[in-house]
């Protein structure tokens, strides 16, 4: 037995991980809707799921959550199953939809939900300005926009003072200043260091506001990184071109080239200046046919996500 504890701050050592997936497979019947994440989620970070419809994000919440167990597989949250997690209040979510009274104000709204959850009047007034919602607080649910009615939920949803957030897909049919105003509120609050998790069909917020992008496709992680990571995925461009017994490794030593893929007779050859990549080709080798195509986010985003062409 070791005589001495080293002592170091907590994030770094035993503290676990706020969210922890493991070979998580779900089936619905014949549908495999998660197909084998495997996911490790640290206190305080930021992450987007980010995939097109059916991927699989909603199902992944739910197991989160506790209101789906998984097939196969493990799902922890804070070193916890999901539904004691939730049950002690350290995570909370904003779904897409969820049943708001509308015949209450803003204000009551809060206040109730407060009582529920054991806070004070004065908690709920923190959650209402923090959801940006105290001039609103008199108005009736059911006169209020797409976007303030979301901005209620996340008030509701900030009572418990979860350690973990969800938003499935929170932004879904709001206008663009419903959903600039939304997210200026989830900012503001990630900033005080809690761990957010949202799914979104948006690459512009995942963009945005998340520190970590996974990419979902057909229940898999097909991808995994910083914001700026998934920038530079979909930055520069690709030339293409036939050229038999081109060599990966040889292609890769061109000045210029950041990534090279051999298919058959065609090559990838990814890099910031196409033109000096094209000059090379065209002088120094025997390759025929170039094509120069360049990707924005929404093309790496569809490169990833989207379906295999079927034969
Ligand atoms: N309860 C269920 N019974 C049967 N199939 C389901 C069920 N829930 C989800 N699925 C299927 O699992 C797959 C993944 O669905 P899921 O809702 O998790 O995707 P998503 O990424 O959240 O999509 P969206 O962006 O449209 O909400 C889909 O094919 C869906 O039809």
């Amino acid at each position: 037995m070791s005589g001495m504890t080293l002592t170091a701050s907590p994030e770094l050592t035993t503290a676990p991980a706020a969210v922890e997936l493991d070979g998580v497979i779900k089936r619905f019947g014949a549908v495999t809707a998660v197909d084998g994440i495997s996911l490790t989620i640290r206190p305080g970070e930021v992450v987007a799921l980010l995939g097109p419809n059916g991927a699989g994000k909603t199902t992944t919440v739910d197991m989160l959550l506790g209101l789906q167990r998984p097939t196969e597989g493990t799902v922890r949250v804070y070193g916890r199953a999901p539904h004691e997690a939730v049950e002690l209040g350290l995570v909370s979510a904003v779904m897409q939809t969820g049943a708001l009274l509308k015949d209450y104000t803003v204000e009551e709204t809060v206040r109730l939900t407060a009582v529920l959850f054991g806070r004070s009047r004065a908690d709920a007034e923190a959650a209402l300005e923090r959801a940006g919602l105290t001039e609103v607080g008199k108005r009736l649910v059911g006169k209020c926009s797409g976007g303030q009615q979301q901005r209620l939920r996340f008030a509701m949803a900030l009572l418990p003072d979860p350690e973990l957030l969800i938003l499935d897909e929170p932004t879904t049919g709001m206008d663009v200043a419903g959903r600039h105003e939304f997210w200026s509120a989830i900012r503001e609050d990630t900033s005080r260091g809690r761990t957010v998790i949202f799914a979104t069909h948006y690459l512009e917020e995942a963009d945005a506001y998340a520190d970590r992008v996974v990419f979902v496709r057909r229940g898999r992680v097909v991808a995994d990184g910083t914001a700026s990571e998934v920038k530079a995925l979909a930055s520069g461009r690709t030339v293409r071109a036939t050229l038999p017994g081109a060599v990966e490794a040889e292609l890769l030593a061109v000045a210029g080239v950041d990534k090279a893929e051999v298919r058959g007779e065609t090559i990838f050859l990814h890099g910031r200046d196409s033109d000096e990549i094209a000059r090379y080709l065209l002088t120094r080798t025997a390759a025929r046919d170039l094509e120069i195509t360049s990707r924005n986010l929404e093309d790496a985003f569809l490169a990833l996500t989207a379906d295999e062409v079927s034969k």
